[in-house]
């Protein structure tokens, strides 16, 4: 997928991008877009390297999915310029796996390898849902659901993932599952990933570099050097939690509150499944 997105004076901008393995995934230049007179993103410039793995954190409403949509090819009404590779691939939070298709003939769809099957049983496999080939989407948990929306992502081998929220559904155990899961498969694929998030701490722990999203550009886009300890133990992953949160302009007496809720669950609603796996 190549998105050229159309320029401001309304001529599609196809700049020319590097293959070479140190080019970059996504290349993106003073990209707007409003809805009914609101400017929601006003000049963003995001680069992304091949493999690199970005966070995109901002408060509510401040046009993170918008972005991911148009680096999608899904929302073509933007100005500004944006690259990306070939293949792309997306996961949101509600999985959308066909109701009425097994999990199997899901990751399948739109395949056109004439071994796409076995391909699709290997994905499965890898994201830990072998045996569930013949099941319908209604009978797996959430973390089953999204594990299956994982594989129909990857088996498609994307130069770029772009995940929505991906794990803003699951309770806290499997989104803990879900992360190991995440950070393994991006191990062995090497895809340029950007993950747009609310939670902090998910954004710390997966990512290469974080971006802040406020008042309609990047507020600040930082590497994250944890080196080997990516743990709420490394003291720079509280110096770095602390800056983002301050950047979202979250008090530390909110952010305690956030922590509390986070740990007793009181935040997140019932826990209702934790995947068998
Ligand atoms: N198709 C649309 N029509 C009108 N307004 C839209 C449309 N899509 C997004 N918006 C508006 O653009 C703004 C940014 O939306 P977006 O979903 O990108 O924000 P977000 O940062 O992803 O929010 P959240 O974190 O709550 O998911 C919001 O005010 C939203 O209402």
């Amino acid at each position: 997928m190549t998105t050229a997105v159309a320029t401001s004076t309304g001529t599609a901008a196809v700049t020319p991008r590097s293959n070479g393995p140190s080019g970059p995934a996504v290349w993106v230049r003073g990209v707007r877009r409003e809805f009914a007179g609101r400017q929601v993103l006003a000049g963003v410039d995001l680069d992304i390297a091949a493999g690199e793995f970005v966070a995109l954190l901002g408060r509510s409403g401040s046009g993170k999915s918008t972005l991911l949509r148009i680096l999608a090819g899904l929302d073509t009404d933007a100005t500004g310029k944006a690259i990306v590779p070939e293949r792309g691939a997306v996961v949101f939070q509600d999985p959308r796996l066909l109701p009425w298709a097994r999990v199997l003939d899901n990751v399948v769809l739109g395949l056109r390898a004439r071994d796409a099957r076995a391909q699709a049983t290997a994905a499965l496999a890898e994201v830990g849902l072998a045996g569930k080939e013949r099941a319908w989407p209604a009978t797996l948990s959430g973390g089953e659901a999204q594990r299956a929306a994982l594989a129909r992502a990857l088996v498609r081998s994307p130069g770029l993932l772009l995940l929505d929220e991906p794990f803003g559904a699951l309770d806290a155990l499997t989104r803990i599952r879900m992360h190991s899961l995440l950070r393994d498969l991006c191990r062995r694929h090497r895809p340029a990933v950007l993950l747009v998030t609310h939670d902090v701490d998910e954004a710390i722990l997966l990512a290469d570099r974080v971006a802040v999203l406020t008042d309609g550009r990047l507020s600040l886009d930082e590497p994250v050097r944890l080196g080997d300890v990516r743990t709420r133990a490394n003291p720079e992953f509280a110096a770095l939690r602390a800056r983002l949160l301050a950047e979202l302009g979250v008090a530390d007496d909110e952010a305690e509150q956030v922590d509390t809720e986070q740990q007793d669950g009181s935040g997140r609603g019932d826990i209702e499944r934790v995947e068998g796996r």
